[in-house]
């Protein structure tokens, strides 16, 4: 038990040089940053070991250096994350409420009933409880699937890729979902845009197997860091947000 009762401290994600293997080989290298009630950004090109990061921060992959969560390094910390899938699976004829439901109740989680609706109240899908879980829309399911991650844990959230196949309607409501929620907790998200409100992510991780830049959007937005793995894009910074001004139109050849 530790008797650190900052509520920074119960949240936080510390990732100590650490290197992970898939089939013996090491993919991500030497990792090292903290987050503590933060929203992270993970960006990197495809392959650059954005889900084998959150894999291992699961306990699913082997890994040598150290993960703690709220203070907790050993395995026991996977109870404090939660975690969506870049492909959610929802195959079953489970309602929305049983989607959420029965992977909290397996894990023990207690007073189950009330953690499930307040996620589901959370994320604005408590009202379609009753409906089966393969009849909602793309945001819709992304956001159950938030629900069922904050249901078993979620003081740390690990969000695979949740803009992908989210309409531009589905994407602001997601994004204001994510924004309240990260006043409470730790997010990591990984996502091939770097176009997003400058309100949202706090710091953006970049990986490309090691750690390429990690802080604030103001430094890692930056040409000259960037082109470290982009060599296309530039990203201008508007009122609002952060857009990729430089596309394949500008570079026909
Ligand atoms: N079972 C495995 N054995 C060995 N290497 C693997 C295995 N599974 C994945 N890899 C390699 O791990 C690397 C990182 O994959 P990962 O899925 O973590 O990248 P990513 O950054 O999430 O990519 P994307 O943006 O495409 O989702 C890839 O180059 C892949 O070839």
């Amino acid at each position: 038990m530790h008797l650190n009762t900052d509520r920074h401290f119960h949240v936080s994600l510390v990732i100590r040089n650490v290197t992970v293997f898939r089939s013996g080989k090491p993919i991500v290298e030497d990792v090292t940053f903290s987050a503590s009630r933060e929203f992270v950004l993970v960006a990197g090109p495809n392959g650059a070991g954005k889900t084998t990061l959150f894999l291992a921060v699961l306990g699913l992959l082997p890994y040598r250096g150290e993960i703690c969560v709220g203070g907790v390094c050993d395995i026991e910390r996977t109870r404090k994350v939660g975690y969506v899938p870049q492909a959610i699976r929802v195959e079953t004829n489970a309602t929305v409420w049983e989607y959420v439901y029965l992977p909290a109740k397996f894990r023990g989680v207690k007073n189950v009933e009330k953690t499930v609706e307040e996620a589901l109240k959370t994320v604005e899908l408590f009202e379609l409880r009753d409906k089966p879980i393969t009849t909602l829309s793309g945001g819709q399911l992304q956001r159950a699937a938030i629900a069922r991650a904050l249901a078993v844990g979620g003081e740390v959230l690990l969000l695979d890729e949740p803009l992908a196949n989210v309409d531009p309607q589905g994407r602001v409501e997601l994004l204001a979902l994510l924004r309240e929620l990260k006043r409470e907790r730790t997010i990591l998200m990984t996502s091939h845009e770097l176009t997003l409100p400058t309100n949202l992510a706090d710091k953006i991780l970049l990986l490309n197997r090691k750690l390429i830049a990690y802080g604030p959007p103001s430094e890692v937005l930056k040409e000259e860091v960037l082109y470290k793995v982009y060599r296309y894009v530039r990203i201008a910074q508007t009122p609002t947000g952060y857009v990729c001004v430089t596309e394949d139109y500008a570079h026909p050849h």
